[in-house]
């Protein structure tokens, strides 16, 4: 029997291990989870041998993140990031008040299924060369034209309120992604206004793609 079948074997599984994060720099996904870790103070291994046929035994989807935690194997940053919420409520990522909470997830949801899921680079390889700097484009313009409306409602010193949560994590990648398409986000000024702020905070600057251990071998 190949030793692949038996991920368990191959990937950390104790309660007590410490987390290993399959990550890649450049990743907003990664990043996400990189933030929610960060804020949350949990000690993390990184891991970015993530191309090979192997760890789609870690993720189906062959694509990171993915998180071993507490003898888990756990894909998706939204479920990744729910799962640290709620087995380590030190520095909540969620407001306990149901309306703070949907707002965040709403603004979670508008990035993470409304915005860079249509802008990611596999989709951007099969839209070609010619046309996914437009395509980029369009997608996050019509994204961050809704976010920028929601978050002038609901922001104060982060996206909801003056309380750091999962809309802020997911916030700070996207805002990057949306530099690197050539977005011109003076258009957005309560975006800019929070990304600014948060780019401020050390914990999350040391998520940055450039501060990861794959970054040079880009
Ligand atoms: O875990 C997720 O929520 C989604 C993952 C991806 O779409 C892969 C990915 O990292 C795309 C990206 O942000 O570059």
């Amino acid at each position: 029997m190949s030793a692949l079948t038996k991920p368990a074997d191959h990937f950390p599984s104790s309660d007590d291990a410490k987390p290993v994060l399959y990550s890649s720099c450049m990743s907003s996904c990664s990043w996400r989870v990189r933030i929610a870790l960060g804020l949350k103070g949990i000690p993390y291994d990184i891991k970015t041998d993530c191309k090979s046929s192997e760890y789609k035994e870690v993720n189906p989807m062959q694509q990171v993140p993915a998180l071993c935690i507490d003898g888990h194997t756990l894909c998706d940053s939204v479920a990744i990031m729910q799962y640290l919420d709620e087995t380590r409520p030190q520095h909540p990522l969620l407001p306990q008040d149901p309306y703070k909470r949907a707002k965040v997830l709403q603004i979670v949801h508008i990035i993470c299924s409304g915005i860079q899921p249509l802008q990611n680079t596999c989709v951007l390889a099969r839209v070609g060369e010619e046309e996914s700097l437009e395509w980029a484009q369009h997608w996050i313009s019509r994204g961050f034209d809704a976010l920028e409306k929601v978050l002038s409602e609901s922001s104060g010193k982060f996206c909801m309120g003056d309380e750091i949560s999962m809309a802020d994590c997911c916030l700070v990648p996207q805002v990057f992604n949306a530099r690197r398409y050539q977005i011109n986000l003076d258009l957005y000024p309560t975006i800019q206004r929070l990304d600014h702020g948060l780019g401020t905070n050390t914990t999350i600057r040391a998520c940055h793609p450039y501060n990861q251990p794959d970054y040079l071998q880009k």
